[in-house]
């Protein structure tokens, strides 16, 4: 398969500098070859340019909305080009604030797509329930229609429209979801596997009840959003919210392999490695974790 990757050095979705150095620090560490030594045709469109936007002020106690609004413009633009090509996409973050675009670009040419997000957090936080007003919290608000009556319209957002329903979504990984959140998939009706599940069924059962739940016929596109803080801090610690008891290195091989046979991954969004965090030994298991993780996404599998 054609694999289109993309740069989007990124970081006012939160408010740990360093996420911006997470696609160089991934390609040194040879993301990009590792792809293509599986047999992957690869195109490097390099990084987007990202500019903060002049006098930027909170929304409420929302940071950076403009700035965060108008990177996602140009992540959706890329992103929807891209797939467009039918290439699949890879978007190296960059905090998760970016997958508001890179799902919004993906839905532009594959609009019957399912996403599955890995992660520890649901990410479902509205500008107007979110504690913290980091917009990494919420990129799932901006995106499910369902969320239309709970959320707010942001200066910066206005090109962006929600672009997939809540039985598209699923979840694996959560161990750290807020209240407004948990009420929210309720209301919602967004199917999660927690880390509760993964204990419950262990990763072959919950497996097949994930892509059987979002994806019942087999043929949609899928749109993978991979935060590395999914992962226990013990495989990637270099993070800016890291939660105990996460999934391990085998566990994300075993649900890579999985996604990758399905034949039907068409963007894969890797975010939040922040090299700034943590010692230089923390940033190496970090890094090489992820990108061996990545190639599990492409092809790579342990029987050979
Ligand atoms: N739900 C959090 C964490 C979001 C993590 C985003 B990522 O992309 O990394 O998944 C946490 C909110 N809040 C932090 C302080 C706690 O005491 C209560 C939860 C938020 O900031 O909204
Ligand atoms: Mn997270
Ligand atoms: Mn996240
Ligand atoms: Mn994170």
């Amino acid at each position: 398969p054609s694999v289109g990757v993309v740069g989007i050095p990124f970081s006012k979705g939160q408010p740990r500098g360093g996420t911006e150095h997470g696609p160089a620090l991934l390609r040194d560490y040879g993301i990009v070859e590792r792809i293509q030594d599986l047999g992957n045709k690869v195109t490097d469109y390099g990084d987007l340019t990202l500019d903060a936007v002049e006098d930027d002020k909170p929304w409420n106690k929302v940071k950076n909305p403009r700035t965060v609004g108008q990177a996602n413009r140009k992540v959706s633009e890329c992103v929807s080009k891209i797939t467009r090509d039918r290439q699949i996409a890879l978007t190296l973050g960059g905090d998760h604030s970016i997958a508001i675009g890179s799902i919004h670009g993906h839905a532009q040419s594959c609009p019957d797509l399912v996403v599955v997000w890995i992660d520890a957090h649901a990410d479902l936080n509205t500008p107007l329930s979110s504690d913290s007003g980091n917009i990494h919290g919420m990129p799932l608000s901006f995106i499910v229609k369902e969320m239309a009556p709970y959320t707010a319209r942001l200066p910066g957002f206005e090109w962006c429209q929600p672009c997939i329903s809540a039985r598209d979504l699923i979840y694996i990984g959560l161990r750290d979801v807020d209240e407004a959140e948990r009420a929210y998939m309720t209301e919602c009706g967004i199917a999660s596997y927690s880390m509760q599940e993964v204990d419950k069924y262990g990763l072959p059962d919950m497996m097949e009840r994930v892509l059987k739940t979002v994806d019942p016929t087999g043929k949609r596109p899928i749109h993978l959003s991979f935060d590395v803080d999914a992962m226990d801090p013990e495989y990637s610690p270099s993070t800016g919210t890291p939660v105990h008891g996460g999934l391990t290195r085998r566990e994300m091989y075993y649900i890579a392999e999985e996604i990758a046979g399905t034949g039907r991954l068409s963007c894969l969004d890797v975010v939040e490695v922040n090299p700034s965090l943590g010692t230089e030994a923390d940033r190496k298991k970090t890094v090489r974790t992820t990108v061996d993780v990545v190639s599990h996404f492409f092809g790579k599998r342990r029987e050979g």
